[in-house]
């Protein structure tokens, strides 16, 4: 295997509360290797925003190691090593969407006709050239999205990491946008790390499946899809997919604890 993005090793984060101690993750082994798409998946509170955090270094593990391109966290941040979407497009609503894109240009002191090109082609890599000078409020919610995807990209990260970027979004919007995230996958070669609560998105989009388990927040699965690169929406009809879907809902049953 090819030196990993992501490599974690016993990993484990315990957050202090005034109710006691909460494990949001315990002994968490992964690798991730250049160019795969990663789902993490798995029922509320099974620490998979946590663990997207972890790397991200917006929260610091408690025990084990991470490292991220081979570096501490905190490192592969201030690198700009990847981007991260979060679950609400985040946008600022006295920016036009080119002006949002460009934020994180601007932080970086890129020099202004520089960040309008780089935010530009971001915009169209996301299929929304011509709605540059458009603001946040004018644009659905899947645009907003899709902007928020653009200003991830947009110091052009080999890793990105996405936190249930398509949730709240209807089906088939959310259809949609999976199949730009596919081809813009598959055109860039990133790395993606992608939080979902739906097994046919997981199965849609990804290259390996993990399948998370709450208290203690855990890795109890991990399922090869090896569907191909070549996804039409289609393809969730056929065996082969329903086969990983099946397995996938089997590895979330088989963790789930009904001590609700
Ligand atoms: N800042 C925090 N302080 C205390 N506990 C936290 C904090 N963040 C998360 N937790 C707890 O850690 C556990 C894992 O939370 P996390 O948000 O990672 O789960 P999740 O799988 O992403 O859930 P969801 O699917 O609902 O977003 C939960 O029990 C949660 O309550």
């Amino acid at each position: 295997m090819a030196e990993p993005v992501i490599a974690a090793r016993d990993l484990s984060l315990v957050f202090t509360t005034r109710d006691g101690p909460v494990q949001a993750l315990s002994q968490v082994n992964l690798d991730i290797a250049p160019g795969e798409f990663i789902s993490l998946i798995g029922p509320s509170g099974c620490g998979k925003t946590t663990l997207l955090r972890v790397i991200a270094d917006l929260e610091r593990a408690t025990g084990g190691r991470i490292a991220v391109n081979g570096r501490t966290p905190e490192q592969a941040r201030l690198a700009r090593d990847y981007g991260y979407v979060f679950q609400a497009p985040a946008l600022f609503p006295w920016r036009t969407i080119l002006g949002n894109v460009m934020l994180p240009l601007e932080v970086m002191g890129i020099p202004r006709a520089e960040r309008a090109a780089r935010a530009k082609a971001q915009l169209a890599l996301v299929n929304l050239a011509g709605f540059e000078r458009k603001f946040p409020w004018q644009l659905s919610g899947g645009m907003q999205q899709r902007a928020s995807i653009a200003r991830a990209l947009a110091f052009a990260p080999k890793l990105l990491l996405m936190d249930e970027p398509f949730g709240a979004l209807d089906e088939i919007v959310r259809d949609h946008l999976n199949e730009q995230l596919l081809k813009l996958w598959a055109a860039t070669g990133k790395t993606v790390v992608f939080v979902t609560h739906s097994i046919p998105e997981a199965v849609f989009l990804s290259t390996r499946i993990v399948v998370m388990s709450p208290r203690p927040g855990r890795i109890t699965d991990i399922i090869d899809c090896d569907l191909g690169p070549d996804r039409p929406l289609e393809i969730r009809e056929t065996p082969a997919f329903l086969r990983i879907a099946q397995r996938v809902r089997e590895g979330l049953r088989a963790g789930h604890s009904y001590d609700v």
